[in-house]
């Protein structure tokens, strides 16, 4: 188990800005991932931590080494690119041992590794069949293993599931962790998927153009948000915009609309965010966290059923509550279900609000 260190590392492509200032100190046996929309830097920066680009600035280092410049055969890393990168005429066994050859490791050792490797993926005895006789998600496993097969020391995964249909997409995800934390490898792993990024990662890097916009924990990322395009990102969010009206110690007053005051709202901890009465704010509230307002007298806000969807699990709501439209999420216990037209109650829980940048 190795440590990654990222020391204020960036990448220029001429006059475009690839990634800027990326700080990260990635745990020995933790699952790191870089999550963002297209383009944001995610692959550039593994792909500066593979080897294959060195950065226009800063440093690199894998445990006390310095790698910044090292070729990335000198790494002690493996990796599966977004389209497994598998050579389609050779069998499934020359292509998990392509690495050990290229490292020259003797016939026996070659055979015991492979083997090994294709245990680890569940295709055991598939070793003579050639990849173009693959089903997409056997390829993905294949390349899994020909990354593990070399014992690396960090495996890298740049979108590794972006190929398999849905439900395939679920299981393996749970099989590439279940395996990540059987071996404790130092696993990071670039995903434009929220819901992979959250099910899977000890810690997520959220990055935006080039710029790092939060690392956290999942729970830290979901429920304190950084910024507004945190919150959007992760999940699903109301963003309300509004005025402090009162601040009382650690319990502030908002008014969202003319006649609509939010009051008792928790002040996020180690927040930026300027609470001064006056200043114009701006709350996140999590669709699940908007429930039916029955028994509650403050908070409320009334409104009216624009969009009404059973999905079996939930009953998802679009309500219009004076100028704001706002998503609400009841888990289905069997309650009665307000259709489009009808008025709808919602209270907001003074705990469970956040205030973005
Ligand atoms: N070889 C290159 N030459 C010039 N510009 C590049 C190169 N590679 C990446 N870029 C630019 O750097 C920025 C970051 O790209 P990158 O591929 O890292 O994003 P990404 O988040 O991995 O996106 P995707 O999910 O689409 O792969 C983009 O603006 C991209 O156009």
């Amino acid at each position: 188990m190795i440590s990654v260190t990222l020391d204020k590392v960036a990448k220029k492509f001429d006059q475009v800005v690839g990634v800027e200032n990326v700080d990260i100190q990635i745990q020995p046996g933790e699952f790191f991932t870089f999550l963002g929309p297209s383009g944001c830097g995610k692959t550039t920066t593994l792909r500066m931590i593979a080897g294959f680009y060195y950065p226009s600035s800063g440093r690199i280092r894998f445990g006390e080494q310095d790698v910044t410049y090292l070729p990335p055969n000198k790494r002690n890393t493996g990796m599966v690119f977004q389209n497994y990168a598998l050579f389609p005429h050779l069998t499934v066994f020359e292509n998990v041992a392509f690495g050990l050859k290229v490292r020259k490791l003797s016939k026996g050792e070659i055979q015991t590794r492979v083997e090994r490797a294709l245990e680890q993926v569940h295709l055991p005895g598939m070793g003579s069949r050639r990849i173009d006789q693959l089903s997409g998600g056997q390829q993905q496993r294949v390349a899994l293993a020909r990354a593990l097969v070399i014992e690396p020391g960090i495996l890298l995964l740049d979108e590794p599931l972006s190929n398999l249909d849905a439900k395939l997409r679920e299981e393996t995800r749970s099989e590439i962790k279940r395996l990540q934390l059987d071996l404790g490898i130092t696993t990071i792993y670039v995903t434009h998927d929220q819901a992979e990024a959250m099910a899977m990662s000890d810690r997520i890097m959220v990055m935006e153009k080039g710029q790092v916009q939060q690392i956290g924990t999942p729970k830290e990322i979901y429920n304190r948000p950084a910024n507004r395009f945190v919150a959007s990102f992760i999940g699903e969010t109301n963003l309300l915009e509004g005025t402090v009206e009162q601040v009382t110690g650690e319990e502030v007053t908002v008014q969202i609309a003319p006649s609509i005051r939010l009051t008792g709202l928790s002040r996020n901890a180690n927040s930026n965010v300027n609470l001064n009465p006056g200043s114009k704010v701006v709350l996140s509230i999590r669709p699940e966290v908007l429930q039916a307002a029955t028994g509650w007298t403050e908070n409320v806000l009334n409104g009216d059923v624009v969009l009404s969807e059973f999905t079996g699990v939930s009953v998802n709501y679009l309500a219009q509550v004076q100028e704001h439209t706002l998503r609400a999420m009841f888990v289905n216990t069997g309650m009665d279900v307000r259709e489009r037209g009808e008025s709808i109650a919602l209270h907001v829980p003074k705990d469970r609000i956040y205030f973005v940048e």
